[in-house]
């Protein structure tokens, strides 16, 4: 989740809509640009109200918001939402973030500066503050004067203001350094949900800021595969090895080894095959025959060099990232010919960090001045882009060759964004 996600934040109003007049009516407002959406249901239990907390999910999985379920942790770990709002009276921070582990989103209610401090201690993810007008949907005591504004410059955690909030009202939330509004009745219960949330949405942007696609800062996207045509070389590695020194390779080898780096691959081989050689010399002779590939035959794949000079157009400097060694990709670089327009190459071969390590990613920006926030990950790989994720970054998802359907669903439910090829990546960057 991001701190813009929270710029207009819906909460069900289930005291008057459940089943499918919730349904449609929550369908209004994803249409209309609702940018976060948490099940809220105070009256029916658990079992009753799942239903309707599983088919709101999907429907934010299909329109790529975030979806949380108000004060029950169980609930929210059970159908698999990106996790929960809880109050003060409601479970603990600390046993809820046990239960849901460290990626999830847990929103915590605070209504003065030590409850904001105990929940960014905690590990929250962000904090709703509130009210800060009266509400009709609870009877929520009103914040003190300038105690909003004294949680958002002391505290490091997104914050979204609650109660009462209207098109009427919310300009008054402009400079107290929040990053959204949460809402129940200006848009459940407008005659116009859908042209009640475009209304409200556009209002949100121009005082908290804008939502998505911006231009990022930078931009670090795989070498191997996504912008060269090196699949072949790599599926053919651990193959070509085993037949070298007599051994048959199993069939799924390649897709195994397709998750790991090429040390790791190495390994893998040693433990599971027997082989002659240690592991230094299996990565000897890996390196020998991607050496040879990138020399002879790699080639930047379609819509690449155009994506690549776009970026330069911008002004948007491009990380690549690769599994071979830093000299390795830098040799692929030079034979395809985008080595000048690249800022950077790290590799997971140098750093011995793999795409589970966030420090991969953050070692990209050591000679950038970015913000997580604003720079994207393009990845063609689960874990990596997991990883990016949980490191702050803003991912894009990539289809590459020797992805799996299961991995290429994985990325697209996962990501922030989905771009089908370096043509549509290079319409974002425009
Ligand atoms: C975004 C957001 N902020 C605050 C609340 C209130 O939570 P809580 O204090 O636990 O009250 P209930 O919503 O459970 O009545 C919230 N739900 N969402
Ligand atoms: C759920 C909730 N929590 C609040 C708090 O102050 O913590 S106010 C509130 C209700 C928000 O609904 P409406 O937008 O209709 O006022
Ligand atoms: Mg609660």
């Amino acid at each position: 989740m991001k701190a813009e996600d929270l710029r207009l934040y819906a909460i069900t109003d289930c005291a008057h809509y459940t089943g499918q007049a919730l349904i449609d009516r929550t369908k209004a407002l994803l249409e209309g640009g609702i940018t976060m959406l948490q099940f809220r249901d105070k009256t029916r239990g658990r079992e009753a109200a799942r239903p309707d907390a599983e088919a709101l999910l999907a429907l934010c999985r299909a329109y790529r918001v975030p979806f949380v379920i108000n004060d029950d942790v169980e609930l929210a770990r059970e159908i698999g939402a990106d996790g929960v709002h809880l109050g003060q009276d409601d479970a603990a921070l600390r046993l809820a973030r046990m239960k849901l582990g460290p990626d999830k989103v847990i929103g915590i209610s605070a209504h003065n500066l030590a409850e904001a401090q105990e929940a960014q201690a905690g590990g929250a993810t962000y904090l709703g503050c509130g009210a800060v007008f009266p509400s009709q949907s609870k009877d929520a005591a009103c914040l003190a004067p300038g105690v909003l504004k004294e949680i958002t410059d002391t505290i490091d955690l997104p914050v979204v203001a609650i109660g009462g909030i209207t098109g009427d009202n919310l300009d008054q939330l402009a400079g107290l350094g929040c990053d959204g509004a949460a809402v129940i009745s200006a848009l459940y219960g407008a005659g116009d949900p859908l042209a009640a949330t475009k209304a409200l949405r556009a209002q949100a942007e121009a005082i908290f800021g804008p939502y998505g696609a911006g231009k990022p800062q930078a931009l670090i996207i795989p070498l191997d595969r996504v912008l060269c045509d090196t699949h072949a070389a790599w599926a053919a590695l651990a193959e070509t090895y085993l037949t070298g020194v007599g051994k048959a390779a199993g069939p799924d080898l390649a897709a195994i080894l397709r998750q790991r780096t090429l040390a790791a691959s190495a390994a893998y081989i040693k433990h599971n095959y027997s082989v002659p050689d240690g592991i230094s010399q299996i990565l000897y002779e890996f390196d020998y025959d991607l050496e040879d590939y990138y020399r002879r035959q790699a080639r930047l794949q379609p819509g690449a060099q155009a994506f690549l000079d776009q970026c330069r157009t911008a002004g948007i400097p491009v990380i690549a990232l690769s599994d071979a060694s830093s000299d390795l990709a830098g040799l692929l670089a030079d034979c395809t010919g985008c080595a000048d327009a690249l800022a950077g190459i790290i590799s997971t071969a140098d750093g011995h960090l793999d795409r589970t390590e966030p420090a991969l990613y953050r070692q990209a920006l050591a000679d950038i001045e970015a913000d997580p926030n604003q720079v994207w990950v393009v990845e063609d790989h689960i874990d990596g882009l997991r990883t990016a994720h949980r490191a702050g970054f803003t991912t894009l998802a990539i289809p590459a060759e020797g992805q799996d359907d299961h991995e290429w669903s994985r990325l697209q439910a996962e990501a922030d964004q989905v771009v089908e090829s370096l043509a549509a990546l290079k319409d974002l960057v425009k």
